[in-house]
């Protein structure tokens, strides 16, 4: 089987720009993804099942940073609850009118989905049960994230869970290293060349700014979070839940 090769990467190294997730990126994000996050699929399944778990009648479940709407496709099959409505927010117009079509076939759920095209900080988050940040936050300047958890938190109803996926820094260079390599080796069984391996890990240098599990963890209890628990974890990429 041919791999489908993200051809965005066959640009000379002295031609590439900061990752974007534009036109191409979006044509090649399912198939990106899947090779680029180790255990994608096992995560945005059992999101869902988490989802689920925490969705409570007439509340919203928010997918922040949607993409294509995995997040929201996973919570739609498995909500059972009455009057749930997803808010799914993306600032990239490529991703919303992509995720918009694949939605409108989603045909297997009577949940509610509201798509919106914004920048996740001027979302209001209200009347919240549950709120997903699935390898979101990573791409949001430092500066700006303690301010979008604090909102999130307040806009979360007592019981209401935050999922939070990340690709994680580690403190312990070598840890770290480990980490890095482990993740490529896993970008090379998965078809990648060293090339696109190199192109990539150079685009997204000043696009996705990873922090250890440290910093997000005092990021969610200076925000109010009582219970924090990592549950995920596959070489640098983990996720996390914060319950109010
Ligand atoms: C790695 S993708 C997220 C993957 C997706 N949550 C999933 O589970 O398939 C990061 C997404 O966050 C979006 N994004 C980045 N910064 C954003 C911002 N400030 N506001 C809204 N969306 C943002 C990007 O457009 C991109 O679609
Ligand atoms: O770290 C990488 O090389 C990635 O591709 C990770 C990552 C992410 O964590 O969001 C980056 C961009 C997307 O294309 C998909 C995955």
């Amino acid at each position: 089987m041919v791999k489908k090769q993200d051809t965005i990467y066959a640009a000379p190294l002295e031609q590439m720009v900061d990752f974007r997730f534009d036109e191409k990126v979006v044509d090649v994000f399912p198939d990106m993804i899947q090779r680029s996050v180790p255990g994608y699929a096992t995560l945005i399944s059992n999101i869902g099942i988490l989802a689920a778990k925490y969705a409570v009648d007439n509340s919203h479940c928010y997918d922040l940073g949607c993409s294509l709407g995995a997040v929201t496709l996973s919570m739609r099959q498995r909500i059972k609850k009455q009057n749930c409505q997803i808010i799914a927010v993306d600032n990239s117009p490529a991703m919303i009118e992509k995720a918009h079509h694949i939605l409108l076939a989603d045909k297997a759920s009577d949940i509610g989905v509201q798509l919106v095209c914004e920048d996740i900080a001027d979302t209001v988050i209200e009347n919240a049960s549950v709120v997903v940040m699935n390898f979101t936050l990573q791409f949001i300047p430092l500066a700006q994230r303690q301010t979008l958890i604090n909102q999130i938190y307040k806009g979360l109803k007592p019981g209401g869970i935050l999922i939070l996926s990340e690709k994680l820094a580690f403190a312990d260079t070598n840890i770290n290293q480990f980490h890095i390599d482990a993740h490529h080796d896993f970008k090379r069984a998965n078809g990648y060349s060293d090339m696109e391996i190199s192109q990539k890990r150079t685009a997204l240098e000043n696009v996705l700014i990873p922090e250890s599990l440290e910093q997000h963890q005092q990021r969610l209890r200076a925000a109010g979070f009582g219970f924090t628990e990592k549950w995920y974890q596959c070489f640098n990429f983990v996720s996390m839940v914060a319950i109010k």
